[in-house]
């Protein structure tokens, strides 16, 4: 592991060698978009918009993979006055951890499993029982997300967020089971959501899908390590990225390259940018 921001090492040469072949895949909230109190806040860092959409005009593709559906990461990657993530060329995002996939302004999103009904009908009451009635918008607390085909509860504006995590771990474990989701656990997030599909799989079916070269990923949480994982199972140069925090440290022990949060990955990503530029 090295926190040099372009250091020599295999994966990165590879890039820089033949642009072409290269996929750059990212994740969304606590890498291109910094980490805020309201998930409905979050927006790409304006300079990772600005250099993605200089890196997809070098590179074989950008993709986003990402726990959030993939309409609404484009969403939240507008820019107001510069270029955000609908301008990056052949941009692909694959959404709910690739369920979804966005790619010229078209969204495949196939129907959501049964069991996100039933969540959706228990979870309020699940959580008041307890001890964690949702907020009704006013008062900040315990917090549930309705992503469509995944129910995320959210304790970052709870009194007291790791309790309440840990507190919420086993009955949503429980209510996972009863619908046949999995719970996807995440910075202060705990997400039922259905199973079969991960980042890694859908980052690896990408790079089949694209006769990939090489391979850079970039996150910032647990759901990133599958992803982390698919570039070392691809065989291919790879570069994995960590966005790092104080939140979640498992993902820099595996990282090749460590910067500090979704600045770190702006000023990265640039740096590629002109990299490719100059050869
Ligand atoms: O795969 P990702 O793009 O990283 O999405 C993972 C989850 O991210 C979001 O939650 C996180 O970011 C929020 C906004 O900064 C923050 O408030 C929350 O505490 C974080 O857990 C998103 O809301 C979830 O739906 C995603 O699954």
């Amino acid at each position: 592991m090295t926190d040099d921001l372009l250091p020599d090492i295999a994966g990165l040469a590879a890039i820089k060698g033949d642009p072409r072949g290269a996929v750059i895949g990212l994740d969304f909230d606590g890498t291109l978009a910094p980490i805020v109190p309201d998930p409905a806040d979050a927006r790409v860092d304006p300079a990772a918009a600005a250099a993605l959409v200089r890196l997809g005009g070098l590179v074989g593709a950008v993709a986003i993979v990402t726990g959030r559906p993939a309409a609404t990461a484009v969403a939240y990657g507008q820019v107001e006055g510069g270029p955000g993530l609908g301008d990056v060329p052949g941009l692909v995002v694959l959404g709910q951890y690739g369920l979804e996939r966005w790619e010229a302004g078209e969204l495949t999103s196939p129907p959501p499993p049964p069991g996100v009904a039933r969540v959706r009908a228990e979870l309020p009451g699940l959580l008041a029982s307890h001890g964690h009635p949702v907020s009704d918008g006013g008062v900040p607390g315990v917090t549930i997300e309705d992503k469509g085909r995944a129910l995320a509860v959210h304790t970052r504006r709870a009194a007291d967020p790791e309790g309440s995590l840990r507190a919420l771990r086993e009955p949503l474990a429980k209510l996972a089971a009863e619908t046949g989701l999995l719970v996807e656990p995440g910075r202060l997030v705990l997400e039922l959501r259905p199973a079969g599909m991960d980042k890694g799989h859908a980052l690896a079916a990408f790079l089949a899908e694209r006769g990939a070269r090489s391979v850079l990923f970039a996150g910032d949480d647990l759901g990133d390590l599958a992803a982390f994982e698919a570039v070392r199972l691809s065989g291919l140069p790879g570069v994995t990225v960590c966005s790092a925090s104080a939140e979640v440290t498992a993902l820099a022990e595996r990282a090749d390259i460590v910067v500090n949060g979704p600045a770190g990955i702006a000023a990265l990503l640039s740096a590629l940018a002109d990299a490719l530029d100059a050869s």
